[in-house]
Parts: C-alpha cells; sequence; structure tokens
C-alpha cells in the first residue's frame, strides 16, 4: 500500500476562508478585516506590549566541541535557538531572499495565477491557519512542496529556471542541514541516527519532498492593531528559519515572561522545534509558540524550512525514552495524520493524541498510584 501524501491531510480538511485574498501593499488604512482586538490574555497580547523583555534566545556555533550539550539545553530550555557555523552560503540565503520579493512584488493578478486551492499544501495564499481566526493575518505566503518548477512556469513562462535552481539548491542546503541538526538532537537525548531507522532514509517522491514557506509582511499602517502571523506552535520535528534584517518573530516564554522577540542575528538561521521533536523527546524537548509582527515602514520576508519525518512513519515518543518511570505521552501518528488533527483541533491537537497514563509512579519507590 503506498503510504498517504502530506497533501491528504489538507484535502481531507479544505480551507475554508470566506475572505478575498487582499493586496496589502494598496491599503492606506488598516481595515476591520484585518484590525485585532488584543486582549490582557497571556496568549493574544498585543505584539508591541512586551518589548521589555530582553532576553535573548541562545546561539550555538554548530561547530563547537559542545555543541550537543548546548543543543539539548536550547531545547530544554527554550525549543528555538540561533544556529551560526551551520555552512548554508551566505550568498544562497540572499538569492532565496531575492527570488522571494521578486515574487511578492509581483501583481495580484499574477500572484493569483498560482493561489493556493482550499485542499492543497503548496501556493501562493493567505496563512493556513487563518481559518481559525474570525481577522485576517497582515501577511502573504507562498508555500512548495517538492519543485516549485509547476508554480514558477506559470509566473514566469520564459524565465523560471533561475527561480528554480536556486530553491532546490536552497532544499538540498536546508535538508542536509537539518539532517545534521538532527544528529545533534537525537545525540543529545542519548540516541544515535542509526537507533532511528528513519533518520537520513532515501529520498521520498517530489511530491513529498521538501516544504519550503515563504512568508511576506508588508509595512502595515496600523502595526500595533495588526498580527503578521498568530501565534502557532509548527506540525514539524524541526524548522529552519531564515528572517530578513527586520525583527518581527517572537516565541513564548511561558506565562512570568511573555513574549521574547527575536532579533535576527548576522548570519544565523533561527532552528525552531516542532510538535513532532516534542513527541519524539517524550514531552522534554519544547516546541514553542511563536507568532510574527509587522511594521510601519519596513516589508519583511521570513524564509521556512519545514523539516518532517518520512510521510509513511508513526511518530512516538523515542523507545530509549520510554520506561517504567517515564510512560509514553502520546499515541504514535504520522506526520500526515498529525496534520489532519492540527487542521482540525489546532492548539489542543497534542491533547487530542496525548495519552492518558493511568498508573503513574509517585516516587521512587514501586507503588502505583490510580491518576
Ligand atoms: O515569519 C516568521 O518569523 C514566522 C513564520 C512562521 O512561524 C511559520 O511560517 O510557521
Ligand atoms: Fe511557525
Amino acid at each position: 500500500m503506498s503510504s498517504p501524501l502530506l497533501s491528504d491531510a489538507f484535502r481531507a480538511r479544505p480551507l475554508n476562508l470566506n475572505h478575498k485574498i487582499v493586496d496589502l501593499s494598496s491599503v492606506e488604512i488598516l481595515p476591520d478585516s484585518h484590525a485585532w482586538t488584543f486582549e490582557a490574555n497571556k496568549y493574544n497580547s498585543s505584539c508591541r506590549g512586551n518589548m521589555s523583555n530582553l532576553e535573548s534566545i541562545p546561539i550555538i556555533d554548530l561547530n563547537d566541541e559542545n555543541a550537543k550539550e548546548l543543543i539539548g539545553l536550547a531545547c530544554k530550555n527554550w525549543g528555538v535557538f540561533h544556529a551560526i557555523n551551520h555552512n548554508v552560503p551566505k550568498n544562497l540565503i540572499d538569492e532565496v531572499e531575492l527570488a522571494g520579493e521578486r515574487l511578492f512584488s509581483l501583481p495580484m493578478h499574477q500572484k493569483l495565477l498560482v493561489e493556493r486551492t482550499p485542499n492543497s499544501m503548496s501556493g501562493y495564499g493567505v496563512v493556513r491557519i487563518s481559518s481559525f481566526f474570525s481577522k485576517l493575518m497582515w501577511s502573504e505566503g507562498f508555500t512548495i512542496v517538492g519543485s516549485p518548477l509547476e508554480h514558477a512556469a506559470k509566473l514566469w513562462p520564459h524565465d523560471y529556471h533561475k527561480f528554480c535552481d536556486t530553491i532546490e539548491e536552497y532544499q538540498k542546503e536546508m535538508k542536509n542541514l537539518a539532517s545534521r541538526l538532527m544528529g545533534l538532537m537525537l545525540g543529545s537525548l542519548g540516541v544515535t541516527k542509526d537507533d532511528v531507522k528513519w533518520v537520513g532514509a532515501k529520498d521520498e517522491p517530489k511530491e513529498r519532498g521538501p516544504a519550503l514557506q515563504l512568508n511576506s509582511y508588508p509595512p502595515c499602517p496600523d502595526p500595533n492593531r495588526a498580527m503578521g502571523m498568530a501565534a502557532h506552535t509548527d506540525s514539524t520535528i524541526l524548522n529552519i528559519l531564515h528572517q530578513s534584517n527586520t525583527s518581527g518573530l517572537q516565541v513564548f516564554r511561558g506565562d512570568n515572561t511573555g513574549w521574547t522577540t527575536v532579533q535576527p542575528h548576522p548570519g544565523a538561521l533561527v532552528i525552531l522545534l516542532g510538535d513532532l521533536m516534542h513527541i519524539l523527546s517524550n514531552g522534554s524537548y519544547l516546541n514553542p509558540l511563536h507568532r510574527a509582527f509587522v511594521n510601519l515602514t519596513q516589508h519583511r520576508l521570513s524564509m521556512v524550512y519545514l523539516h518532517g519525518p518520512p510521510s509513511s512513519v508513526k511518530i512516538s515518543p523515542l523507545p530509549q525514552l520510554v520506561d517504567h518511570h517515564n510512560p509514553p505521552l502520546y499515541r504514535p501518528a504520522t506526520w500526515s495524520e498529525y496534520l489532519g488533527i492540527k487542521a482540525q483541533y489546532f492548539d489542543k491537537a497534542l491533547t487530542t493524541i496525548r495519552l492518558r497514563n493511568e498508573f503513574m509512579d509517585t516516587d521512587d519507590d514501586d507503588s502505583v498510584k490510580i491518576d
């Protein structure tokens, strides 16, 4: 039997948006459709509300001899870090950024030639999680799954090779980096890549291939009342994010600390752990809630490589991390199944697959208590 495609998850749960895509570059006054009311609630405070939190995410040199341990600490305490010495050529990053800028600056009628359909993952459109919110986000996105050829040929019928070559080269670099990071993260959990058969498995067919998300945040006439991308966790193992020189990404650090802004760090890539890494680590590695804000004058672009497991693999807590004292916290699910659950339950998705361990140890003796 063939394994499920990632896009199946989307086909099963079409994106039902009643809003038309708005050309944000021509809007002078924030429309009601994009005006968010921020409650004093922890997840939904104004993006600008907590700028006094000056903590910054860890910066990890991947060539450091202690990289594995440092990554382990960052994953436990933050679920996000800056990676330097990642070996991805700067000129390639710059080229992808230019390719993204070229795409988003096309006139709207051209971008709509590759509009994401309600039941597909790839193409141009609003953020997919928009269906969970009554207000629209101040951003536009373009998702590439596998080869960008089909869409690029529609956008630039006579001149699509350069775009495709650049994107494919970047996907290759991202795949290598993700594999290196997986080795370090598994190592920090006391597991080797060889223990986990699917890590480093052969390429999957193109349609299940690497996914890249380009996000564009145009300048906004009223940034304090707008939201670039609403708070969410990523439904992947890990994401590798590059943000242009403009800040916007924030991670949630818990009730007492609130939101921390991830200031762009020259030459660094942001590594964000997703829900599937939280599951693999049996809850010990964080999958941080994050969001993006916008600003009055600067355009911001982010490029996010989405790293997930092969589609046929059922993800569950790594057996090496599970024992009588540490029962598995989540039931197994493939990436595609999990995306389907996320598309239905959004921020309750993990709770939905959480196992209710009836017998929990209270302390080190062998007594058990019924939950
Ligand atoms: O633009 C950003 O910094 C955040 C993007 C993001 O979280 C996503 O695409 O999942
Ligand atoms: Fe995200």
